[in-house]
């Protein structure tokens, strides 16, 4: 039997007095594009902490790929872009991508690298720049480049559309059919629901701190009654 990508059961987080999460219980299947979906503060980036360990659990656990998550080992198969992606802005877009890879022991190949850029339309030019000279989509495009060229099994991307023109939004998507039919897991997180109805085979919806829903966008339309998944969000948060 194939053990899920990720699952998390009961998991519970609190700030303080705030409880975040309450109870999630969470499966992705390995190789299923997966979108959590939520209103703002609904616990999203919450659990992505969870999940990588960046701040510990009030209840509950995680598993990556059958692995307790707080087993740094557990996180190897795991390429993460963060919500809010601030790279050191003194570096040039190939020293920052080279100094991601060398982390993960992996070398810089400037093919590779060219590819992925025109993939997620970043002008080459951009890498002989600093970061500090970047606009906001272009930072985007530095991050998921560099989380992408890590070539993981399993991709956690908090808003990856985040910032992104419309073209780089489609070529973005592109990309992440690609490995979606290339076997890797993506956890996505996002505002667009568009894009999770094109995307994701199945979905949840986060709020008040637990999973309303979670099932394919089809079956959240049918679920709702709804002709659009917006609609049915909305119902479903009502
Ligand atoms: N470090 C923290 N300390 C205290 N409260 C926090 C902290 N991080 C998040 N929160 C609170 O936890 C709740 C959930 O925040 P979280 O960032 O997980 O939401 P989200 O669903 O990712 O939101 P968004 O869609 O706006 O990114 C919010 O009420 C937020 O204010």
């Amino acid at each position: 039997m194939t053990l899920p990508a990720l699952r998390f059961q009961q998991v519970s987080k609190r700030y303080g007095a705030a409880s975040v999460l309450r109870g999630v219980d969470l499966e992705l299947g390995a190789g299923e594009c997966f979108g959590l979906v939520g209103v703002n503060g609904a616990g999203k980036t919450s659990l992505i902490k969870c999940l990588l360990d960046f701040c510990a659990l009030d209840g509950g656990s995680i598993d990556i790929f059958g692995q307790p998550h707080h087993q740094p080992a557990a996180r190897g198969p795991l390429g993460f872009l963060p919500e809010r992606f601030t790279p050191p802005y003194y570096l040039t877009g190939a020293d920052f991508i080279r100094y991601l890879l060398t982390l993960q022991g992996l070398s810089y190949d400037a093919q590779a690298v060219s590819a992925m850029l025109s993939a997620l339309d970043l002008d080459p030019g951009a890498l002989k720049r600093t970061v500090r000279s970047y606009s906001k989509g272009m930072t985007q495009k530095l991050g998921l480049a560099a989380c992408l060229l890590a070539r993981k099994p399993l991709y956690v991307l908090d808003e990856p559309m985040s910032g992104l023109d419309p073209k780089a939004r489609a070529l973005l998507k592109d990309e992440l059919r690609r490995l979606h039919q290339s076997g890797s897991t993506v956890f996505l997180t996002s505002h667009a629901l568009a894009d999770v109805d094109e995307l994701c085979d199945r979905m949840a919806i986060l709020h008040d701190g637990a999973i309303r829903f979670s099932g394919t966008p089809a079956e959240c339309r049918a679920q709702y009654g709804a002709d659009t998944l917006e609609q049915a969000f909305l119902t479903c948060i009502a």
